[in-house]
């Protein structure tokens, strides 16, 4: 049976970001990214430093991981990285939770296609602004929300773009403008990865979203727009697997 690099799987927590904000959810975290974002709160997948944690797991065994953490206590797992669109085997993953009745969630950055987006039931694709230093690919992510217009009625696809300064900001209107018809959300940015000092990374967080709460309701071209923080930042800091 083909193999899934598997980095962390926990749960049951709350979807911390984007469209599911709050959604009680089991997290299933890939290894590997084909970006290298200054800022990535998860490095460890890609970075060299979580690499004793990787496991090769088939689905049947990433299924088995979910029910021995979340019992019969959840309908809801996300799928994150990494870049999970990286990884075309995931479609037996999906194809388990589907026949178990259990709700999919991916988080993807929209620089690479997989037939099993299509059967994703809340899909957040989140291009990376110029602070990340990457540079996002206009015609793959063009192509990408294109595929997903013909999707069938259940599925939700939301763009999230995190802000770190200015030219984010430019850059987060500017694929809003670009894709109007997608639900569109802005995400303020962690530039404090590192800290242990919870309480202080969170007043600090907090400003940084009202300042871009500010910002946001100035501005006339952004209309149906949501702003959001980190949630699970804000209740457990930069802890990991929660
Ligand atoms: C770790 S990424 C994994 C999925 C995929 N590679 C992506 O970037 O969309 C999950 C989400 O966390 C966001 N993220 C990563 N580092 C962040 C930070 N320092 N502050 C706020 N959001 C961050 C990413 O933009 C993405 O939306
Ligand atoms: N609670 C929680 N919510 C999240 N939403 C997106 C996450 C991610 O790292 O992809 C994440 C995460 O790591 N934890
Ligand atoms: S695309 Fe996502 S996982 Fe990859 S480096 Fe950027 S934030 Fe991290
Ligand atoms: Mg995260």
């Amino acid at each position: 049976m083909s193999k899934i690099p598997v980095i962390e799987i926990f749960g049951p927590t709350i979807q911390g970001e984007g469209m599911v904000i709050g959604q009680k959810t089991m997290f299933v975290r890939t290894a590997g990214c084909d970006y290298s974002c200054s800022w990535c709160d998860s490095a460890f997948t890609w970075d060299g430093s979580g690499k004793s944690l990787i496991k090769q797991m088939t689905a049947e065994e990433i299924w088995n991981e979910l029910k021995r953490l979340g019992g019969n206590g959840f309908s809801f797992v996300t799928i994150s990285g990494g870049n999970p669109a990286l990884i075309r085997h995931l479609e037996h993953l999906v194809r388990i939770l589907k026949e178990n009745g259990i709700q999919i969630g991916v988080e993807t950055q929209g620089s690479r296609w997989q037939d099993w987006l299509y059967e994703v039931d809340q899909l957040t694709i989140s291009p990376k602004p110029p602070s990340s230093g990457m540079k996002t690919d206009f015609t793959v992510l063009t192509e990408i929300l294109e595929k997903l217009e013909n999707r069938k009625g259940s599925q939700q696809v939301s763009l999230k773009v995190v802000v770190f300064d200015e030219k984010d900001y430019g850059f987060a209107k500017e694929v809003h403008l670009r894709y109007p018809g997608v639900p569109f959300f802005l995400q303020v940015g962690n530039d404090d990865i590192a800290t242990t000092d919870q309480k202080k990374l969170v007043h600090h967080l907090l400003k940084k979203y009202e300042a871009l709460i500010d910002t946001v309701m100035a501005d006339e071209e952004l209309k149906n727009v949501k702003v959001l923080p980190q949630l699970h930042t804000l209740v457990w800091g930069n802890k990991r697997g929660v």
